[in-house]
């Protein structure tokens, strides 16, 4: 799947990610309403309100971009319909030929890790069938357990040519109270980011690593220095648009052949019809005000990544 992701990003010229972040008041009312006349005010008009939000900006966007990234918490909100509006959504992307980064943030003592890995990048054995639970290409996953917790991921990563992105340097305020400690003089984030390029030496594709990072576009000097630590990892960065960052800040979370990162941004592109800028397309044009969003997120990237 990483060779995947290097060859859509090479196919559409844009190293980014659409994040499908659907809450409820980004989804227009004419498309609530509608759900609502068929499931009612219930979790079942919700899941089926953020399914249909989700179907139209994926085909709105899809040919524009190598990749999407659901976050499952907004579908675990609306409880078990949610989740099938999960998985629907990443059933669809598959479809449209995206690789699906499912953003479930994982990581448990190794059994339990085991299972979270057969849940979002493996099969399940039940009797004599295999069955595809939820089925995304790459989960994100978080190392505070150690490899206990990450083997197993790289076990169903292995077997089923699936990634990870590890958290490495988060994109929140508060990331730093506990990533940014000292540990024999230097951050414990970096310490992470040898441990990501560790596990990933393990698990080569062609170019870069089954084993990816994340790393928050709002701390641009750390993700230069990581990226060094990482040669190989694809970077997974967060926290472009509506967090603050910008394409000015990303040129060194990417590697001289312009490849090595992949910027997300989930509301600055799903919710992007309520911005001023693109007010013109309206509540009813949502879609295409997406479409419009990614194309200059797009630009914004390039255009920084050209000027380095
Ligand atoms: O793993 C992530 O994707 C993630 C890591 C991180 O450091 N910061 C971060 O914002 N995210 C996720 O990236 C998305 C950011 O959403 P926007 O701020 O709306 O673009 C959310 O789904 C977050 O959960």
């Amino acid at each position: 799947m990483i060779n995947q992701l290097v060859a859509n990003i090479r196919k559409t010229k844009a190293p980014i990610v659409v994040g499908l972040d659907p809450m409820l008041d980004y989804v227009p009312k004419h498309v609530q309403d509608k759900a609502f006349q068929e499931f009612g005010e219930t979790l079942e008009g919700a899941a089926e309100a953020i399914w249909q939000f989700n179907k139209a900006i994926v085909d709105g966007t899809y040919d524009l971009i190598p990749a999407v990234k659901p976050q499952i918490a907004m579908y675990e909100q609306f409880g078990l319909p949610g989740l099938g509006a999960f998985k629907k959504t990443v059933d669809y992307c598959k479809e449209k030929g995206l690789v699906v980064i499912g953003d479930v943030k994982r990581g448990d003592i190794g059994s339990t890790s085991a299972a979270y890995a057969i849940a979002h990048l493996g099969h399940v054995q039940v009797g004599s069938k295999s069955c595809l639970p939820f089925g995304e290409d790459f989960a994100t996953v978080n190392p505070y357990l150690g490899s206990d917790g990450i083997n197993p991921f790289i076990k169903v990563c292995r077997e089923e040519k699936k990634g990870i992105f590890v958290l490495v340097k988060t994109s929140n305020p508060s990331s730093g109270e506990i990533q940014d400690q000292p540990v024999d003089g230097r951050p414990l984030y970096e310490l992470v980011g040898e441990k990501v390029a560790a596990w990933g030496d393990e698990l080569m594709g062609d170019e870069y690593s089954y084993v990816g990072a994340v790393v928050g576009a709002t701390y641009p000097e750390m993700g230069k220095v990581l990226r060094k630590i990482m040669p190989k990892a694809y970077i997974l960065v967060p926290g472009y648009g509506a967090q603050g960052g910008k394409g000015k800040d990303l040129a060194h979370f990417f590697n001289e052949d312009g490849l090595g990162a992949i910027v997300n941004s989930s509301r600055g592109i799903i919710a992007a019809y309520k911005q001023e800028k693109y007010g013109k397309y309206g509540e009813e044009g949502f879609a295409e005000a997406s479409r419009a969003a990614v194309e200059d997120m797009a630009a914004d990237i390039i255009e920084a990544l050209n000027l380095r």
